[in-house]
């Protein structure tokens, strides 16, 4: 495609086709977007960060996806979001008065590494790519790897099970990037990590069974974000702690943001819940992105408003 316009959000796109739309979005907006590389995957990928800024200095909102590389409708869906926020600034009031005042970071492939194996080996490949000395089984788990219950249960220590934590925490540089933004930005106040699939609204912790001091606060918000997601083709989201509603994760991303100070922590898991699992026809990647962003812009709002 030769713009953003034409590219065909009703289709999955391999890594090379979202680097290049992300890269003709700045080139069409350069006033709203830039890229800035956050760091390196382990294959020496630059991972890719689009910033959505009207000032400087501004407090900011977090939103990755693909962390899972498996989870296709959630880089597509990043996709969507992107394109969303050009569309709608300055026609948008409450997006307009958002971005008037917050930045938005948006890193639609965070694990590019497994996204690349996923289009060219493995499908189901949902790890980072990187070898595990002494043993044949390659990656770790990016969503086990954070600095928050490290090695608690809900963890594996072993380097062939999908949910292995790695050798330390951030031991994988896709982590280990984002770590380091968000302790040199200091100022996040959402942070949303987007999955696949179950259709639920997680909040911290997983790690625990002790509630987020915010708990009450978090449960309300996610009540009224899964309604305001439901309202538009009345798909059905459960919404809670992790450890509650899906199950025990230590070392998990949205823990460690908590933990820092990032309020407005949560994970999305998207459509739908296991009729096609991780491979989501393409005809639902658009009514999943624009269903979940009603729920990002409640988020947003409160946020906002906090
Ligand atoms: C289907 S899945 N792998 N996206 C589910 C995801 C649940 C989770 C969310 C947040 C924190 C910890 C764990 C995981 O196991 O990593
Ligand atoms: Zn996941």
């Amino acid at each position: 495609p030769k713009s953003t316009d034409d590219f065909v959000y009703t289709a999955y796109h391999n890594l090379s086709e979202i680097y290049s739309f992300i890269n003709m979005l700045v080139a069409e907006n350069r006033k709203l977007v830039s890229k800035i590389v956050i760091g390196r995957s382990y294959k020496k990928r630059p991972l890719n960060v689009l910033k959505f800024s009207t000032g400087a200095n501004r407090p900011g909102i977090w939103i990755d996806t693909g962390i899972h590389s498996r989870e296709w409708v959630t880089q597509a869906s990043g996709t969507w979001f992107a394109k969303k926020i050009v569309k709608d600034y300055k026609r948008d009031p409450v997006l307009t008065d958002i971005l008037n005042n917050y930045d938005i970071f948006l890193e639609i492939v965070t694990n590019p590494d497994g996204f690349a194996f996923t289009h060219s080996k493995n499908r189901m490949w949902r790890k980072t790519r990187k070898p595990n000395p002494g043993s044949k089984c390659v990656g770790v788990d990016p969503n086990r790897n954070w600095d928050a219950g490290f090695g608690g249960a809900g963890s594996s220590g072993n380097p062939c099970s999908e949910t292995y934590r790695g050798p330390r925490v951030n031991s994988e540089s896709e982590v280990k990037a984002i770590v380091d933004f968000v302790k040199s930005h200091g100022k996040l106040k959402a942070f949303v990590s987007i999955h696949s699939y179950s259709q639920m609204l997680l909040y911290p912790y997983g790690y625990k069974y002790t509630p987020a001091k915010d708990n009450a606060e978090l449960n309300v918000l996610a009540k009224r974000t899964v309604s305001a997601l439901q309202s538009l083709y009345n798909t059905r989201y459960r919404y809670g702690s992790i450890i509650n509603t899906i199950y025990q994760a230590s070392g998990g991303t949205i823990d460690w943001t908590y933990n820092q100070g990032i309020k407005y922590s949560y994970t999305f898991e998207l459509r739908d819940t296991g009729t096609y699992g991780f491979l989501l026809p393409a005809d639902q990647i658009v009514p999943t992105a624009e269903e979940t962003w009603l729920a990002l812009m409640t988020i947003m709002k409160h946020t906002r408003k906090n």
